[in-house]
């Protein structure tokens, strides 16, 4: 237990997994200030660790050191990348209790979940040792009888990540793993919340033969100074961001100078539609992973459960009765199944939406405030007679709040589910496959759940439309994203 510790490193099997400080051009450094910010644990409040406080200096070192070391790592084959980056997946699974501990000590899900996180992003690590070995070029017909054209694909250079908080190991190796894979330099910036997840996977990416250099993360308060060195420094040709639209439109003006390729993966409101035909114990089973996963602090996560009106009393019913299962407290007690809130704004955004739709005429079934545990600890709520006009129609809840609305037809549910500007992830039970067909074809969404409430897997392209964000991460494509196309065209 947590209760009052005061160095995270007593509760893990290896402390060296956490030496609390930043990790750049292959040294284990403080701040050059000597400035450190506090990390807390959100289920108790308490100090877990301090890291250094880097600045906008130390992030152009880390750049420099990765334009420089890049070039070396570039030139191993793809076959010798792989290499170094399956040793970091077998650190990385080698290692999964303590990583879990690590990442429920700093952001709060409960320690199965935090280890199904690491494995997730340390699946993506995997994938992509394996992608490192089938960057193919190609060769093309010449146009004239004299020439011959190839094609080849090359490391974009210098890439660098800004991640959020929910998923603190995932986030960093669904990017750092395709970049490192196609031979980039790569400068992690993870959310000031939550930065010891990305200094364990430094660690072990040390530990794994990742070259000095190749790989630095930056811990610090100072987001907006960091995010600046990334778009103005010219040695940077990449950015990789995950998290809301409105910190994405913020990168993506101030990339614009450079003409800095972003890829970014942005808010989310996604649907869950469950109609009359569907099997409502599978959508009720698909709702409850779809929503209280990570406390509903997830960007795939169901915003708005849609139900068609013969169904919906009967699903209300079964949805509240699942949800009155969930166990809440500490991630590090055993049985936790719902851990507390990041912060007091993410409880003050979910009493908000709850606040809107009592305005509105809507009825608590279960939930709707604080736990008694206290802190950010917050009752895993559902609640019906939800109206289109509610704010948790349009905004993103980011927290355990199951908002009910009532559809009558296929058209006014298929209009309704569009009627937003995010278009990450969708939903929908249904057991009429011309039904599923043309739902899952009008859906303006970058990804679509069908009859599923958990899609995210490394070997699918995860990404989003409209303003959630772009370009994809994870599959075959997700390495695209950091390389160059060369033609070349010779004369003979
Ligand atoms: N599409 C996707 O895959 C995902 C989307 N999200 C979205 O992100 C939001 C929740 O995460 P949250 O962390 O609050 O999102 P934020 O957008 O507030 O923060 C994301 C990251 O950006 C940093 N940041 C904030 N402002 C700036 C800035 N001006 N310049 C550079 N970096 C900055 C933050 O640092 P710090 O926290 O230290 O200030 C954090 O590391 C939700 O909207 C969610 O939908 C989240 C995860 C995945
Ligand atoms: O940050 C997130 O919300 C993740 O992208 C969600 S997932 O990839 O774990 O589904």
């Amino acid at each position: 237990m947590l209760d009052q510790v005061t160095d995270l490193r007593a509760l893990l099997k290896d402390p060296t997994l956490l030496p609390n400080k930043a990790y750049v051009a292959g040294q284990w450094i403080e701040a050059a200030d000597g400035k450190t910010f506090a990390v807390t644990n959100p289920a108790r409040g308490d100090v877990i660790a301090h890291v250094p406080d880097l600045t906008r200096a130390d992030a152009a070192r880390a750049i420099a050191a990765a334009d420089k070391a890049r070039h070396g790592w570039a030139q191993h084959t793809g076959k010798e990348r792989a290499a170094v980056l399956r040793k970091w997946f077998d650190l990385c699974m080698e290692n999964l209790d303590d990583l879990g501990t690590i990442l429920t000590a700093e952001q709060g899900k409960p320690h199965a979940e935090a280890k199904g996180e690491c494995a997730y992003g340390a699946s993506y690590i995997e994938w992509f040792a394996e992608e490192a070995k089938r960057i193919y070029g190609e060769t093309i017909p010449g146009h004239q009888r004299d020439k011959r054209i190839t094609v080849i694909k090359q490391p974009i250079g210098v890439a660098c990540s800004i991640t959020p908080w929910n998923f603190p190991n995932a986030m960093i190796a669904r990017k750092a793993a395709p970049a490192l894979a196609a031979g980039c330099g790569f400068v992690a910036r993870p959310a000031a919340e939550t930065p010891l997840s990305a200094i364990a996977l430094a660690v072990l990416a040390e530990r794994a033969g990742v070259p000095a250099g190749v790989f630095s993360v930056i811990t610090s308060s100072r987001s907006s100074d960091i995010g600046k060195e990334f778009c103005e420094n010219p040695k940077v040709r990449k950015l990789t961001f995950t998290g809301s639209t409105e910190v994405g439109r913020i990168l993506l003006r101030q990339a614009a100078d450079q003409v800095l390729k972003c890829s970014m993966e942005l808010g989310g409101n996604a649907p869950f539609i469950v109609f009359d035909d569907a099997d409502l114990d599978k959508a009720v089973e698909g709702a409850m992973i779809s929503k209280f996963r990570n406390n509903g602090q997830t960007c795939v996560c169901a915003n708005r459960i849609y139900v068609q009106a013969g169904v919906y009393d009967a699903f209300a019913e079964k949805l509240a009765a699942a949800v009155n299962k969930l166990s809440i407290g500490d991630g590090l007690k055993a049985g936790t199944t719902t851990g507390p809130l990041i912060n007091e704004d993410a409880v003050a955004k979910v009493e908000e939406h709850i606040a809107d739709v009592l305005a509105s005429g809507g009825k608590i079934v279960t939930g709707g405030k604080r736990h008694a545990l206290g802190g950010t600890f917050f009752e895993p709520t559902v609640v019906t007679g939800v109206l289109p006009t509610a704010k948790v129609a349009t905004e993103e809840t980011f927290g355990p709040l199951a908002p009910l609305f009532k559809f009558d037809t296929e058209e006014e549910i298929i209009a309704l589910a569009n009627d937003t500007i995010f278009g990450l992830a969708s939903y929908f039970y249904s057991r009429d496959i011309g039904r599923i067909t043309r739902v899952q074809e009008q859906l303006e969404y970058g990804m679509v759940g069908v009859n599923t409430g958990l899609i995210s897997t490394e070997v699918a392209p995860f990404g989003g439309v409209k303003q959630s964000g772009l370009g994809r991460e994870g599959s075959h494509h997700g390495i695209e994203d950091y390389l160059e196309m060369k033609y070349i065209c010779l004369s003979v």
